[in-house]
């Protein structure tokens, strides 16, 4: 269990995080999602003492952080950043190794933990052990990006827009292997973003913060239903309404000639069931079918082109 207890950070006379309090559970996911400003990334790094706080504590399993020295907490909890950050000259095997070797594991440990975590990651270790960063694509480094947090068993990993520089389809495939990751490892994660979808869709528990204060602390569900301010409600809102309004369009109404893999959708659906099928199955078009025959493909251009015509 991860205690925040009213740490605060001020900068320059001014309050960038303000007393802010809540315990996340182990082997959960909490998103902190906010506004750019709003305290988010400092919040997230007095976690493992990036910052100081000015006053305040943090006590992970009941024992402070302020009585661990800086450089073994931060071995003990995983932190990935938007990019990656992995070493370029190093191999994806020393990437991931990196924590466990300075753990000072035994060899033979560090090479079956990698080819795990590889694993686990879709990246068959035969083909991707010995490469360097930049023979990956963009989805693989951050994949690895994860995978080297995760490499030593940490406590707990901090993630920091971990998918910001993901394009969006992408995005939502790293979303669902994080989940799918985090449920079968039973990590506890804190992970930052100014995306409420992307809170929504991750966060056992969501953490709305507005000028350094923590607005909201509470499950997806309840967030939608119960929005503890105008802001939250504005900003809960703004993620459901093309949502609402693709539930309401028809793929009849975009759908077009052209081929399309995969299983297809019957026509009575509607372009949120599309937009959900391309999400999940990593497509850029679906087929459409209306009594057992083809009816042409709805694409994620067209779905993304309706939901932008609301004015
Ligand atoms: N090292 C620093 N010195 C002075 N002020 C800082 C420093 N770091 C952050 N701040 C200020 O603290 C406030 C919160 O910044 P922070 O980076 O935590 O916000 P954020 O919610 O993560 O924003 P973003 O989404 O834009 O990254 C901002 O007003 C910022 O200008």
């Amino acid at each position: 269990m991860i205690e925040i207890d009213r740490i605060t950070k001020v900068y320059d006379g001014a309050k960038a995080v303000d007393a802010v309090s809540m315990t996340v559970e182990t082997g959960t996911i909490t998103v902190i999602v906010g506004t750019s400003g709003s305290g988010k990334t400092t919040l997230l790094r007095m976690i493992n003492r990036l910052e100081e706080p000015t006053s305040g504590e943090v006590r992970i399993n009941g024992e402070s952080t302020l009585s661990v020295k800086p450089h073994i907490l931060r071995r003990r909890i995983g932190y990935v950043i938007q990019g990656h950050g992995l070493f370029p000259h190093h191999t994806v095997a020393r990437n991931i190794g990196a924590v466990p070797r300075l753990l000072n594991w035994p060899r033979e440990k560090i090479e079956a933990r990698v080819d795990e975590l590889l694993t686990l990651f879709s990246m068959d270790p035969a083909q991707f052990r010995d490469r360097y960063p930049a023979e990956l694509s963009g989805g693989q480094q951050q994949r690895v990006g994860v995978a080297r947090a995760l490499a030593s068993r940490p406590d707990l990993l901090l993630m920091d827009e971990p998918f910001g520089a993901l394009d969006p389809i992408i995005r939502a495939r790293a979303q669902d292997d994080l989940r799918h990751i985090q449920q079968r490892l039973g990590s506890t994660i804190l992970l930052v973003t100014h995306d409420m979808e992307e809170a929504i869709r991750l966060g056992d528990r969501v953490a709305v913060m507005d000028g350094g204060r923590l607005v909201q602390h509470a499950t997806p569900a309840e967030l939608i239903a119960r929005p503890a301010s105008a802001f939250v409600a504005d900003m809960v809102g703004n993620v459901e309404r093309p949502l609402r309004l693709l539930s309401l369009i028809p793929v009849s109404e975009a759908v077009e000639d052209g081929p399309a893999e995969g299983e297809p959708l019957p026509a009575g659906s509607s372009l949120r069931d599309a937009l959900s099928a391309c999400l999940w199955t990593g497509r850029t078009a679906v087929p459409i079918h209306r009594d057992g025959t083809s009816a042409g493909r709805v694409t994620l251009d067209a779905i993304r082109a309706r939901a932008g015509l609301h004015e």
